[in-house]
């Protein structure tokens, strides 16, 4: 069961996404181990760490669609997973969702009609048109999604999620497969969302370039947090000219810690 702190009445606005001893099991493995994070409002936050590390299961969780989480988690002030966030928060796969025999406008308006069944056809046109427009695909509204290539696929899922207007929007490696281009083009684009709607994003990546356009980073190996912090206070910490010399830092301090655990015990 996952536990849940209520924030009192007239208090601070809590961080979007709060921690504490975060544990995950699936299968046999302890994949989360028992993790302590914050994730601050209005800010793009960036969540890096080798493959298998569990930074999708990080996100599942916060989104509400693991099993077996252990701990506290709280999500814009109410628990995990709880009804009333689902139209708060918008959560992008690595899997592209989409359907392959519709086009990608039929793709988009077929999930504006459902996220806001109230919506007119106006405006559901005007919301599908700027959602095209944010991801470079007006030029393929018509193609069949079945016909695009992966990258093209991914921008039509991250359009669906950007056809609310979520308050945190929770991107599992949203630009693996883009050319550099296009990546810039997508960090443009969760910077102005963050500016001027003061959505909290959380993104992950493993690409260590990519951390650098982030507000703040959570740096993960193994289940565990290595650091949550900023990019210049990481790369001041450990003396380095990057994060992923920063990253490479605290992996050898976190081994060197873990020997020693081992030998005095
Ligand atoms: N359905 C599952 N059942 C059991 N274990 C799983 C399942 N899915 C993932 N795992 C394990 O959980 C661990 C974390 O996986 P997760 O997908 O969260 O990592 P990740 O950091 O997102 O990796 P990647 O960058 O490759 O997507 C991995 O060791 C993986 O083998």
């Amino acid at each position: 069961m996952v536990n849940y702190i209520a924030e009192p009445p007239g208090a601070a606005p809590a961080p979007a996404v709060q921690a504490e001893a975060l544990t995950v099991v699936r299968g046999p493995r302890t994949v989360l181990r028992g993790i302590d994070f914050t994730v601050p409002r209005g800010q793009i936050t960036g969540l890096l760490g080798p493959s298998g590390c569990g930074k999708s299961t990080l996100m599942r969780s916060i989104v509400g669609t693991q099993a077996k989480v252990t701990g506290t988690l709280n999500v814009l002030g109410s628990p995990a997973g709880h009804p009333s966030l689902r139209t708060r928060i918008g959560y992008v796969t690595q899997a592209p969702s989409v359907y392959g025999d519709l086009t990608v406008r039929q793709n988009l308006d077929y999930f504006a009609a459902i996220l806001d069944p109230g919506r007119t056809a106006a405006t559901r046109r005007h919301d599908v048109d700027r959602v095209l427009a944010d991801v470079d695909l007006a030029t393929h509204a018509d193609a069949l999604a079945g016909n695009l290539s992966g990258g093209q696929r991914s921008r039509v899922s991250l359009a669906v999620a950007l056809l609310g207007t979520p308050e945190l929007l929770v991107l599992d490696e949203p630009t693996v497969g883009l050319d550099p281009v296009l990546r810039r083009d997508l960090w443009t684009l969760f910077h102005d969302i963050a500016a001027s709607r003061g959505a909290t994003l959380l993104i992950s990546s493993h690409v260590m370039d990519e951390a650098e356009r982030c507000h703040r980073l959570l740096l993960m190996r193994e289940g565990e947090v290595l650091a949550d912090d900023t990019p210049d206070a990481l790369r001041t910490r450990t003396g380095s000219d990057t994060v992923e010399a920063a990253f490479l830092h605290l992996v050898d301090e976190a081994v060197a810690t873990g020997r020693q655990k081992e030998t005095t015990r």
